[in-house]
């Protein structure tokens, strides 16, 4: 019988101060390893325990590593050498979670950020779409039914978006968790761009939301891209459903959004 490995301690936290913010045109032709993670969510009047608004379901899983993340994953390797970011997410989503791509497939429109950590040489690429309340839980159902359920994901969840009586469970208690990668950035990223918290609602979490350097601008500078390209005040620009792909250009120096 083999013997079980010592735990070791926590990770280190997420260089958030090296982490680079992308705009999509960067992220779309380089050839830095890429991931792609996506938010499935659908707004609903739902309540917890008859009591306390839900704002919305928000999915996320808990991963073979322990760590709760997005579904997605790496899509560098694509299979198809010109296929977009997209086409590899929505490979992924299929995979990891048998996402009906009939009715759900991933485009540009539903892109949200990327960032570039240069520690891990990758870049990650964050897109949300909203379904309906019968459509979210016909994914969670159909995510038991994916070939990777039991291996690289074990399970969807949905986020707790609501706060307890005692002020820590509920939304806090969940933001204490592990996170892999950038999916807590992610998370409050995908609250706010999707209008589900406002910044206000979101300050209320201050005391449980990372401190470290960097992480707060990476926040305000997704927020501020995300808002200036939806409302077509950018020179970055996103066609729906356009294929920009892989060009096969270096990208060696990241460029941030101002
Ligand atoms: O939800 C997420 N958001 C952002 N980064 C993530 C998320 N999940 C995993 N990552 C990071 O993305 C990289 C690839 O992740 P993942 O394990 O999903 O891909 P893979 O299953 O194709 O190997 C890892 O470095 C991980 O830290």
């Amino acid at each position: 019988m083999s013997k079980v490995p010592p735990a070791v301690a926590a990770a280190p936290d997420f260089p958030w101060g090296q982490v680079q913010q992308l705009n999509y045109q960067d992220a779309n032709t380089g050839t830095i390893v890429q991931a792609c993670h996506a938010m499935i969510y659908a707004r609903t009047n739902a309540k917890f325990v008859s009591q306390l608004p839900c704002k919305a379901w928000v999915m996320m899983q808990m991963r073979f590593d322990g760590k709760l993340g997005f579904p997605g994953g790496i899509v560098s390797d694509l299979a198809v050498p010109d296929a977009t970011l997209e086409e590899g997410l929505n490979r992924e989503l299929e995979e990891e979670m048998a996402l009906d791509m009939s009715r759900f497939a991933f485009n540009s429109s539903h892109y949200v950020v990327s960032h570039y950590c240069p520690r891990a040489n990758l870049i990650l690429n964050f897109y949300a779409q909203e379904v309906s309340e019968q459509a979210f839980k016909e994914i969670e159902l159909n995510a038991l039914k994916a070939e990777e359920y039991g291996h690289e994901s074990l399970g969807v969840i949905r986020i707790p978006l609501y706060t307890l009586d005692d002020g820590h469970n509920g939304f806090p208690a969940f933001l204490q968790n592990q996170f892999a990668g950038t999916s807590v950035l992610q998370v409050v990223i995908g609250l706010v761009t999707q209008e589900i918290f406002t910044l206000d609602d979101l300050s209320a979490f201050s005391a449980v939301l990372p401190k470290h350097h960097g992480y707060k601008r990476l926040f305000e500078d997704a927020v501020r891209s995300y808002k200036e390209r939806k409302s077509g005040n950018v020179a970055e620009h996103v066609e729906q459903n356009d294929k920009v792909a892989n060009s096969g250009q270096s990208f060696d120096r990241p460029q941030t959004v101002q």
